[in-house]
């Protein structure tokens, strides 16, 4: 009975695309998805994101965590909303469950030891941008694999600024337009970057991180 319940918990389906992003992260430790969420999801996810904005209840990012929080513009001017799991609604309950069959499959196949994960929603105004970076300066380094999500609508711009840039570990800089269902995936104590001024509209995003204990 033992090993049988061990051959469950190891058993698992390939996955062609989980198995993209596992060989990209060994590569060049980032992997990019064009499509990782379909057009209709996008719509549900963006107006989950609008309809907290419009009720105001983003608040401007901080630089560090709670025991140094401090406002720096000159670093970065987005907006911000931790996402509550226990209490996510429709489209958030979707996002949930694919990123979670996703680390699923990550802590099967690569014993990657992810037990924690944590999301929030950001817009970046006009003229706003985050410069240069390590998410681990966040004073947490239990961030493994930050994760981003882009919500802009279909008719994102080139001209719109915005892009994500990954300063990659052979000196090359991976510049990535936000586009509609695009997730990135990158690890966070391994490689900086940037998001690229907003030149025009609203920057719509969901960022993560999943965490060892
Ligand atoms: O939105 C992005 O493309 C990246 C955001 C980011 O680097 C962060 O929130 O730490
Ligand atoms: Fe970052």
């Amino acid at each position: 009975m033992k090993d049988l319940e061990i051959f469950e918990q190891l058993h698992y389906q390939v996955n062609e695309l989980y198995e993209r992003i596992i060989a990209d992260l060994g590569e060049k430790h980032y992997s990019i998805v064009e499509d990782f969420f379909n057009p209709n999801e996008v719509v549900a996810l963006r107006g989950s994101l609008l309809e907290h904005y419009q009720e105001n209840a983003f608040k401007k990012s901080a630089i560090g965590n709670k025991v140094n929080e401090e406002v720096i513009k000159s670093i970065r001017g987005d907006f911000i909303l931790w996402i509550d799991e226990q209490r996510a609604n429709t489209a958030e309950s979707l996002y949930f469950n694919k990123i979670n069959t996703l680390v699923d499959y990550l802590n099967k196949t690569c014993f990657m030891g992810i037990l924690q994960k944590e999301f929030h929603y950001a817009v970046y105004p006009k003229d706003t941008f985050y410069k240069r970076h390590l998410d681990t300066f966040q004073n947490d380094e239990r961030r493994k694999l930050s994760v981003v999500c882009y919500l802009n609508d279909a008719l994102w711009q080139d001209s719109n600024g915005g892009e994500l840039v990954i300063y990659t570990k052979d000196d090359k800089e991976e510049i990535i337009d936000p586009l509609p269902g695009k997730i990135v995936i990158f690890e966070s104590q391994l490689l900086e970057h940037e998001v690229k001024p907003v030149l025009n509209n609203k920057r719509l995003s969901i960022t993560g991180w999943l965490k060892t204990r």
